[in-house]
């Protein structure tokens, strides 16, 4: 048989399609209205008073009502060098990650295989990402022994991608997904902020915005094309994956790994410096489809911030209920990285359903997931949702 020929029988026939949901948080749940008083009492930092007022109006601003966090107070006593705002303490962090990034990601992934139906057998790729502790062998592999998953899975880890990683997953199991005929791509991704966490210090205020706005959280889903009849469920369908990095914005955001854990950068400007490019993605993106109405499609949009999903929100135009989902994530879990916007899909279809709507996008036919982080880099995702019962 010649290649060309092997290939197109080894291709799939349909788009990729997402076959399941599943997510995750631990139980710990903080107050955003109690967070600063806490925040400052178990940092012993309570004498920052004049911070401590800025760190509460960041938090009254953030559009947050509770949030998901792996540190506990017992945990942080226990652990003094993360409480200090500079002590190296890098060991200390990596102990905690290394173990609870993939247990987290097994809860998700088991919800996500139970949806799916099948037997976990049957998967047969793994994409893994996470920004919280690298190791080797990977978070990958942990999971996969965790859920007893074949040793033949094909694992692709993708470390420190940052913040749009929940794009690029979906970009790497469409594609393994339509060029393996039959291939279940189980997706997931895994954030427990346990390496930025640290005290409040007045020389870095964009710290303090990472205690105020980010959470913990997995997602997983299983991606596939060609469902099984009466056995597989499509929720959405992947019509296209896409990435751009925008020119001169590597200042805008970042994160570097340091013996004190890993710290941010997020200029002020980030907001306005992605709600000025999206449209321009998003053209580029939604025009091969005919898209063009941006109030005819459903939303899932990063939100690294509120600041950022009232911008895009203004520079598009969008009606206020198209954000819903996406605001209504980002209250009730704060910015998990790369899983909120696997959490804003699963919320969408969820609230479609209970709605009574035709389609797992609001009723309507297509949509688009956006990512955003360090490059700074956009990650577009054009959805085609699927009929409700
Ligand atoms: C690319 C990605 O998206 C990837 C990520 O997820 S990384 C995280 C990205 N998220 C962000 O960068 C946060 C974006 N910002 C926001 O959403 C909003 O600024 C916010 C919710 C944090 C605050 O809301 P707001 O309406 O801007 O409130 P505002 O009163 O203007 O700002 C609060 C304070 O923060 C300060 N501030 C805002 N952004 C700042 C920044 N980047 N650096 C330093 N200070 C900043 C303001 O000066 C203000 O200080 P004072 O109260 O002392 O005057």
């Amino acid at each position: 048989m010649e290649v060309n020929g092997y290939r197109i029988i080894h291709s799939a026939d349909g788009p990729a399609t997402i076959l399941a949901i599943g997510t995750a948080n631990p139980t710990n749940v903080v107050d955003q209205n109690a967070y600063p008083d806490f925040y400052f009492r178990v940092t012993n930092s309570e004498h920052l008073q004049e911070l401590k007022a800025k760190f509460r109006r960041i938090c009254e601003k953030a559009a947050i009502r509770k949030r998901h966090l792996y540190l506990t107070e017992e945990i942080l006593r226990e652990n003094p060098s993360l409480l200090a705002p500079m002590a190296p303490s890098f060991d200390a962090r990596q102990q905690i990650v290394v173990e609870a990034v993939p247990k987290l990601a097994k809860e998700a992934a088991e919800k996500a295989i139970k949806e799916w139906g099948r037997p976990k057998s049957d998967i047969t790729h793994l994409v893994f990402c996470s920004a919280s502790g690298i190791d080797m062998p990977g978070s990958d592999l942990q999971l996969l022994k965790l859920l007893g998953l074949p040793l033949c899975v094909n694992r692709v880890m993708l470390y420190n991608v940052g913040c749009h990683a929940g794009g690029t997953a979906l970009r790497v199991a469409k594609d393994l997904a339509e060029n393996n005929r039959g291939a279940r791509v189980l997706a997931v991704c895994s954030e427990v902020t346990v390496l930025s966490y640290r005290g409040p210090h007045p020389a870095h205020i964009e710290s303090l915005f990472v205690q105020a706005l980010f959470g913990d959280g997995a997602a997983a889903l299983v991606v596939g094309s060609d469902p099984v009849d009466g056995v597989e469920r499509p929720i959405f369908e992947i019509a296209s994956a896409s990435q751009v990095m925008l020119p001169e914005s590597e200042e805008a955001v970042g994160g570097h790994l340091r013996e004190i854990g890993l710290t941010f950068h997020l200029k002020s400007q980030l907001p306005s410096i992605i709600a000025s490019n999206i449209e321009q993605s998003l053209t580029t993106a939604c025009s091969p489809l005919g898209l063009s109405d941006w109030n005819q499609l459903f939303w899932t949009v990063h939100p690294g911030g509120r600041a950022i999903l009232d911008q895009v929100e203004a520079r598009l135009g969008l009606e206020k209920d198209r954000l819903a989902a996406t605001r209504h994530v980002l209250s009730e879990y704060g910015n998990m990285q790369s899983a909120t916007v696997l959490f804003i899909l699963d919320e969408m279809r969820k609230r479609s359903a209970a709605d009574g709507h035709a389609t797992t996008g609001e009723g309507l036919d297509w949509g688009v997931l956006l990512a955003f982080g360090p490059g700074l880099s956009i990650e577009t995702v054009v959805l085609h949702s699927c009929k409700l019962n």
